[in-house]
C-alpha cells in the first residue's frame, strides 16, 4: 500500500492522525497498487457530450415502441396529418376524433409529450388549408398535448410540478389531494334514456339511473371537450378492463390531471406495448373535466356536479368533480350493462382462490369488508371490487385495487401497507410535513382516505386475474345494530333474499344528521352502479350458484354485544378465522342451529372465534333491547323488500316464492 492512507476493508480510505499533522500526502487511489503508479485524474474515458444540453440528451434513453416518436421529431395531428401514418400519428389521428367537437368539423390539432419539451421537437408542417374566414376560431388554431398513458414516474413528475397538493410521501406513494369532492356523488349521475335504453335498463323507484335526454348529454360532452381542448396538455389513457380475453373492453380515459391518469393506470388492466401499438378505437371512452362543473341552467342539472353516461355513444362525462372512483365505478356501471347481454353476470364483490383452486366471491357495499378480506396472505387474490362471472369461470374486470386506509395499520392488513409505495396512489391522507409519514387515522380531510395500486403490488395475486367457478358466495354486511350472527350459512333462496336487499348500515357521524345506525339496503350489493333490474341479475347469481353447487353465507363484519355506541366491532381477526373455516370447507361439516326471525343457520363452533359472540343475543347484556332491535331490522328488510315482491326471478316459479319465504318471520 503506497502513501498515508490505510485502506479498511471496504476498500476506503481514512488518514491515520499522525499523516494528517503532516504536509498533504499525494493519495493514490489505485487499490492495492502493484506499480508505484501516481495518480491518474485524467484518465476518464472521452466523454460524449460537448455541451450541458447535449449531456442531458444523454440521461434518457429513447424507449420504443411505448413513445413511438418518430426519429428525430414530434408528431403533429390536427387538419392534416402525413400520408403515411406512424403508430404514434394513428394514435394521435385517433385521439383528435375522441376530443372533435361535435359542431366542428374536425378535430383539434394535437402534439405528443409534455409542452414544455415540445419546443425542441420539431413538428411535422402541416399542409395549410383554406377554410372560410367565419370558421376560422382560435380554439380551432391552437395546439393541445396530448401526454399519451405516461409511466407512474412520468405522472409523478407532472403531478409534482403541476398539481397543488402532489407530494411523494415517505414509502414512495404519491399523495393527492382529490377537491371538494371526497367520495362519489350518485344523486348527480345521469343516464341517457333512448329508445333503447328506456326498455332496457332499470328506471324509476330505488333506480340508480336518472334519465337525461340525448341532447342534454350532448351539450355536457361539449362542454367537457371544450374545456379539455382548451388546455395546454390533457392525459390520455388507453386500457382494458375484464380479464377474460374474450370478453375484453378497450377504454379510453381523458383527462385533466396526472392523479387521474396514475389512478386510471393502477385501476385498469394495463396493455403491453405491442397491444398498445394495435389499440385501434376504443369501446368506451370518458371525457373527465375534472373540477370544471357542469352548467346549472342546462337540463336536469341540480348541481355543479354531473357524471353522465350515454350508453348508445359508448361515453362518460364527468364535470364538477375529480374524485377519481368515480371514473373506476363509472365504468363498472358500464360493464353491468355489457355483460349480462353476453349472458356473462357482473359482480360487486372481491374474490380469492384457496391453494387447491377453491375460488370464493364476498360481495358487500362500501366498507363492509370486500378488499380487506379478499386481500389474504394465505390466498391468491384475483381482485377486490369488480368481477364478471361466465360459463368459464371468473374474471377480474380491473387491473389494480382501491383499498380504504382509514386506520389502516401493519399488523392487521399488513399487504395493504406494504402495497402503499411507488406507484401508489394516496387520496386525502394527511402526513408529517417534513418526514412525509402517513398518519392514517387523521380523518381531518375526509373519513374515506383511499389507496389505489396495480393489483401486483399484492404479493400473492393471481396474474392473469382468472379463476374458476366459485364455491362459496359471501354476503358482507356490517350490521351496525349489532344482532346480524357473525356467521351464518345460508340456503339458495335466503342466498338471493339477502343478495336482493343489499343490506348493510351507515354509522353515525360518517354523515351529517346520522344520529344512530342507519340501515342502506342497495340491491345486488350495489345498487348505485346496476344498469338492469335487480332480479336479472339475482337470477343469472341463482342459475350459476345451483349449476355450480356453490354455498352462500352471510357474515356480519360489523357490531357485536350491542348497537354501535353499545357493542364493539367484531374484530377483523375473528371475521379472518370465519372466513378461513369457510374457505377450508370445515364450516360446511359444523353442527348448526335455526335463529329466530330470519332463520338464519348459526354454527355452534368456529376455531378460533369464542362461542359467545356467535349467537348475537348471548353477546348483549340488555336481552330485552336486543330482541327489539332486532325486530325494528326485521321490519326495515321487510319494508325494503315490498318493492320486489311483485317480481318473478328467472323462469323458476318456485325460487321466486321461496325468496319471498326466506325474509324475516315475525
Ligand atoms: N371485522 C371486520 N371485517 C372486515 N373489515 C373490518 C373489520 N373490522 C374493521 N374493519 C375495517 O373495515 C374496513 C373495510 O373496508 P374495505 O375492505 O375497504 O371495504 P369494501 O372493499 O367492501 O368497500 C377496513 O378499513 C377494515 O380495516
Ligand atoms: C370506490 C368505491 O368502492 P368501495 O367502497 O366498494 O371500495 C365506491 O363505492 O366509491
Ligand atoms: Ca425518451
Ligand atoms: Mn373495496
Amino acid at each position: 500500500m503506497a502513501g498515508n492512507g490505510n485502506e479498511n476493508a471496504d476498500g476506503d480510505f481514512s488518514f491515520s492522525a499522525a499523516a494528517a499533522r503532516d504536509a498533504l500526502p499525494r493519495i493514490t487511489t489505485e487499490k492495492g497498487a502493484k506499480s508505484a503508479d501516481v495518480c491518474h485524474d485524467d484518465t476518464a474515458p472521452r466523454v460524449n457530450f460537448q455541451t450541458i444540453d447535449e449531456l442531458h440528451s444523454l440521461q434518457k434513453k429513447r424507449s420504443a415502441p411505448t413513445t413511438p416518436l418518430k426519429e428525430g421529431g414530434g408528431v403533429v395531428m390536427g387538419t392534416s396529418g402525413p400520408t403515411t401514418p406512424s403508430s404514434g400519428e394513428t394514435m394521435l389521428q385517433s385521439v383528435s376524433a375522441s376530443l372533435a367537437s361535435l359542431t366542428r368539423e374536425t378535430g383539434p390539432k394535437l402534439i405528443r409529450g409534455d409542452p414544455t419539451s415540445a419546443a425542441k421537437v420539431a413538428h411535422v408542417p402541416h399542409t395549410p388549408t383554406s377554410v372560410p374566414a367565419a370558421d376560422v376560431s382560435d380554439s380551432g388554431l391552437k395546439f393541445t398535448h396530448i401526454l399519451h398513458n405516461l409511466s407512474p414516474a412520468e405522472l409523478y413528475e407532472q403531478a409534482i410540478k403541476y398539481e397543488k397538493g402532489s407530494f411523494v410521501t415517505s414509502t414512495g406513494a404519491l399523495a393527492t389531494l382529490s377537491g371538494a369532492k371526497t367520495g362519489r356523488s350518485p344523486k348527480d349521475k345521469r343516464v341517457v334514456k333512448d329508445e333503447t335504453t328506456a326498455s332496457e335498463l332499470w328506471w324509476g323507484k330505488g333506480s340508480p339511473n336518472i334519465e337525461m335526454d340525448e341532447q342534454t348529454f350532448l351539450v355536457n360532452r361539449e362542454r367537457a371537450v371544450d374545456y379539455l381542448n382548451s388546455l395546454d396538455k390533457v392525459f390520455v389513457n388507453d386500457q382494458y378492463l375484464n380479464w377474460d380475453p374474450e370478453n375484453r373492453i378497450k377504454v379510453r380515459i381523458v383527462s385533466a390531471r396526472a392523479y387521474h391518469s396514475l389512478f386510471m393506470h393502477n385501476m385498469c388492466i394495463r396493455p403491453t406495448p405491442e397491444e398498445l401499438e394495435n389499440f385501434g378505437t376504443p369501446d368506451f371512452t370518458i371525457y373527465n373535466a375534472g373540477k370544471f362543473p357542469c352548467n346549472r341552467y342546462t337540463h336536469y342539472m341540480t348541481s355543479s356536479t354531473s357524471v353522465d353516461i350515454n350508453l348508445g355513444r359508448r361515453e362518460m362525462v364527468i364535470l364538477g368533480t375529480q374524485y377519481a372512483g368515480e371514473m373506476k365505478k363509472g365504468l363498472f356501471g358500464v360493464m353491468h350493462y355489457l355483460m349480462p347481454k353476453r349472458k356473462i353476470l357482473s359482480l360487486h364483490s372481491g374474490c380469492n382462490m384457496g391453494k387447491e383452486g377453491d375460488v370464493a366471491l364476498f360481495f358487500g357495499l362500501s366498507g363492509t369488508g370486500k378488499t380487506t378480506l379478499s386481500t389474504d396472505h394465505n390466498r391468491y387474490l384475483i381482485g377486490d371490487d369488480e368481477h364478471c362471472w361466465s360459463d368459464a369461470g371468473v374474471s377480474n374486470i380491473e387491473g389494480g385495487c382501491y383499498a380504504k386506509c382509514i386506520d389502516l395499520s401493519r399488523e392487521k392488513e399488513p399487504d395493504i401497507w406494504n402495497a402503499i409505495k411507488f406507484g401508489t396512489v394516496l387520496e386525502n391522507v394527511v402526513f408529517d410535513e417534513h418526514t412525509r409519514e402517513v398518519d392514517y387515522n387523521d380523518k381531518s380531510v375526509t373519513e374515506n382516505t383511499r389507496a389505489a395500486y396495480p393489483i401486483e403490488y399484492i404479493p400473492n395475486s393471481k396474474i392473469p386475474c382468472v379463476g374458476p367457478h366459485p364455491k362459496n358466495v359471501i354476503l358482507l354486511a356490517c350490521d351496525a345494530f349489532g344482532v346480524l350472527p357473525p356467521i351464518s350459512k345460508l340456503d339458495l333462496a335466503q342466498t338471493m333474499y339477502h343478495f336482493i336487499s343489499g343490506y348493510t348500515a351507515l354509522v353515525a357521524g360518517t354523515e351529517e344528521g346520522v344520529k344512530e345506525p342507519r340501515a342502506t339496503f342497495s340491491a345486488c350489493f350495489g345498487a348505485a352502479f346496476i344498469m338492469l333490474h335487480p332480479t336479472k341479475y339475482a337470477a343469472m347469481l341463482a342459475e350459476k350458484m345451483q349449476a355450480q353447487g356453490a354455498t352462500g353465507w352471510l357474515v356480519n363484519t360489523g357490531w357485536s354485544g350491542g348497537s354501535y355506541g353499545a357493542g364493539s366491532r367484531i374484530k377483523l381477526a375473528y371475521t379472518r378465522k370465519i372466513i378461513d373455516a369457510i374457505h377450508s370447507g370445515s364450516l360446511l361439516n359444523a353442527t348448526y342451529h335455526k335463529t329466530e326471525i330470519f332463520g338464519l343457520e348459526i354454527p355452534n363452533e368456529v376455531e378460533g372465534v369464542p362461542s359467545e359472540i356467535l349467537e348475537p343475543m348471548n353477546a348483549w347484556e340488555d336481552k330485552e333491547a336486543y330482541k327489539d332491535t332486532l325486530l325494528k331490522l326485521a321490519g326495515l328488510f321487510r319494508n325494503n323488500f315490498e318493492t320486489f315482491t311483485s317480481h318473478k326471478i328467472g323462469d323458476d316459479g318456485k325460487l321466486t316464492e321461496e325468496i319471498l319465504a326466506a325474509g324475516p318471520n315475525f
